[in-house]
C-alpha cells in the first residue's frame, strides 16, 4: 500500500508548522517533510510530531544568500556549508527525522565537484552516528537555474564516488520528468540509492492529478520495486490544500480496493 508524506514547505503554509503537521495528520498523510523549519524551536515541532505520531521524514539544509540555493558545491564557502550541514543535522536529530537534503547551490565546474564532494563526506560522517541519511537531489533548470545537480546520472556518480551508505538520491519525480524523463525505468535503475521520493503534476507542480505523468502507474510501479517509505507531496496547490486532496482520497481508495 502506497504512503504519503505532506510536504510543509508547500502544503498547509498559512498555518504553523506544528499546525500544519496536525492538518497533516487530519487530512490522512502517514508522515511529514519540511524545507527549512530554523525559525521554530525543534521542541515544539516535536511535541506536534509527539501528538500526531507522524515521522518528519526530512528536512533541508539553508540555502544561503538570496539565489544561492545552497553552500555545499560553493568553492571558498565551506565553513558556511559545513555550519548548515551541523545546524541541519543538529536539528534533524532533535525532532527525529530521517534524512537530511544538502543543497548544493549554483556552481559548475570541477571546483564545484569538488568542494561538493568534500563537503557531502563530512556530512555522511556527521551523520552516521545518528542513524540520519544525507540526500542530494538533482533540481530541473527552470525552477534553479544553474544548480549545480542537475541530472540523477550525475548524481549517482557523486553518490557512487563517495560510497558511504549514508548518502542517498532523493528522487523528485517533478525535477527528473523535466530533465530526464524515463521515469519507470529510471526509478527501477536507481532503487538502491533511493533515499527519498517526492512528486507533483508536471510542467505545474500541482497535484499529481494532471499534467503528463500518469502517478497511478508511477506509484504502482514504486510498490513493485518494493519500496514502501511514505512518497512526498512536493506541490504547491492549485487553490487551498484541503480542496484540492482528492488525489490523495484517490489513492488511499484505491489502495483499499485492490483490483480496481
Ligand atoms: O525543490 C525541491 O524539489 C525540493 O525538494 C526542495 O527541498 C529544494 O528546493
Ligand atoms: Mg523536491
Amino acid at each position: 500500500m502506497t504512503r504519503f508524506s505532506a510536504n510543509l514547505g508547500f502544503l498547509w503554509t498559512e498555518l504553523s508548522l506544528s499546525d500544519a503537521i496536525r492538518a497533516a495528520k487530519a487530512a490522512g498523510f502517514d508522515a511529514v517533510e519540511c524545507h527549512w523549519p530554523y525559525d521554530i524551536p525543534a521542541e515544539e515541532v516535536a511535541a506536534a510530531l509527539a501528538e500526531t505520531g507522524l515521522a518528519m521524514l526530512g528536512l533541508n539544509t539553508v540555502r544561503g544568500k538570496p539565489g544561492e540555493n545552497g553552500l555545499a558545491a560553493l568553492a571558498g564557502r565551506e565553513v558556511e556549508a559545513r555550519a548548515a550541514i551541523d545546524q541541519a543535522i543538529d536539528y534533524a536529530v532533535a525532532i527525529g527525522a530521517a534524512n537530511v537534503h544538502v543543497m548544493a547551490g549554483v556552481a559548475e565546474g570541477p571546483s564545484a565537484r569538488s568542494v561538493f564532494l568534500s563537503n557531502l563526506q563530512y556530512a555522511c560522517d556527521r551523520a552516521a552516528p545518528h542513524d540520519v541519511t544525507i540526500l542530494i537531489e538533482p533540481l530541473n533548470h527552470h525552477d534553479a537555474p544553474g544548480y549545480f545537480l542537475k541530472t540523477s546520472a550525475q548524481a549517482a556518480r557523486i553518490i557512487a564516488k563517495i560510497g558511504h551508505p549514508s548518502l542517498k538520491l532523493m528522487f523528485d519525480c517533478y525535477h527528473l520528468q523535466i530533465m530526464e524523463g524515463d521515469l519507470t525505468r529510471r526509478l527501477t535503475d536507481l532503487m538502491p540509492v533511493i533515499g527519498h521520493i517526492q512528486f507533483a503534476s508536471v510542467p505545474d507542480r500541482t497535484e499529481p492529478d494532471c499534467g503528463e505523468v500518469n502517478y497511478t502507474h508511477i506509484f504502482d510501479h514504486i510498490d513493485a520495486l518494493g519500496y514502501t517509505a511514505p512518497l512526498g507531496a512536493e506541490y504547491r496547490p492549485r487553490s487551498s490544500t484541503d480542496d484540492g486532496l482528492g488525489w490523495l482520497k484517490f489513492q488511499q481508495n484505491r489502495d483499499a480496493s485492490p483490483g480496481q
